[in-house]
């Protein structure tokens, strides 16, 4: 089983390269994004708990977030492996699917960054906006407040994932095709 975590800043593509990644690998994308957001949109018990958060651009509070993530995994019994997109995005859940991942026999195979400028990503994140219908991607200050929880509650993964010499990094700058062949350089050599 080879488990992969996406990491980056909102914007990064994480969820652009998992689309590849998924059928090259075969692997179950898992995006916490995504599975909140199909929440919201079908008023669910989970959507209402995380609307204000997200709407706001601030992360879902840590035991409702990884309690979806568990039971997302465990609707996949029969997987090859997960692409985590957008989880775990603080200490507190990567020290949650370091616990948790041994208990279907596994761990994490290694996590991947996507690197880019600050301003490329505001960028690419308003021109999202115009067309997703996501709140929190046409209003500058959430935009703002995402890259704080980022700077603040998610960088300090890296140094996490560092010590256990799971960390690789990319450049997420290029065409979608440029950059999938980097990250797939780095999966087939792991
Ligand atoms: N692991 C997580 N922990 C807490 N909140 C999360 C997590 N993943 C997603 N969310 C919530 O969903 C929102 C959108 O997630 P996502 O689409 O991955 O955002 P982005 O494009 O900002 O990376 C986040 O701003 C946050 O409110």
């Amino acid at each position: 089983m080879i488990n992969i975590v996406l990491f980056g800043k909102p914007g990064a593509g994480k969820g652009t390269q998992a689309e590849f990644l998924k059928e090259k690998y075969n692997l179950t994308h898992l995006s916490t994004g995504d599975i909140f957001r199909f929440n919201l949109k079908n008023d669910t018990e989970l959507g209402k708990k995380a609307r204000v958060f997200m709407d706001n651009g601030e992360l879902v509070p840590c035991e409702v977030t990884t309690a979806m993530l568990i039971d997302e995994v465990n609707k996949h019994p029969e997987s090859a492996g997960f692409l985590f997109d957008g989880y775990p995005r603080t200490l507190d859940q990567a020290e949650a699917l370091d616990k948790f991942l041994p208990t279907i026999g596994s761990s994490v195979t290694a996590t991947i960054a996507l690197e880019a400028d600050d301003e490329i990503l505001v960028a690419r994140l308003l021109e999202r906006g115009k067309t997703s219908g996501r709140p929190d991607d046409q209003d500058e200050e959430k935009i703002r407040v995402r890259y704080q929880e980022y700077n603040e509650k998610t960088a300090p993964l890296i140094g996490y994932y560092k010590e256990q010499n799971k960390f690789h990094a990319v450049n997420g700058i290029g065409t979608i095709e440029e950059i999938t062949e980097r990250l797939t350089s780095v999966i087939d050599n792991l």
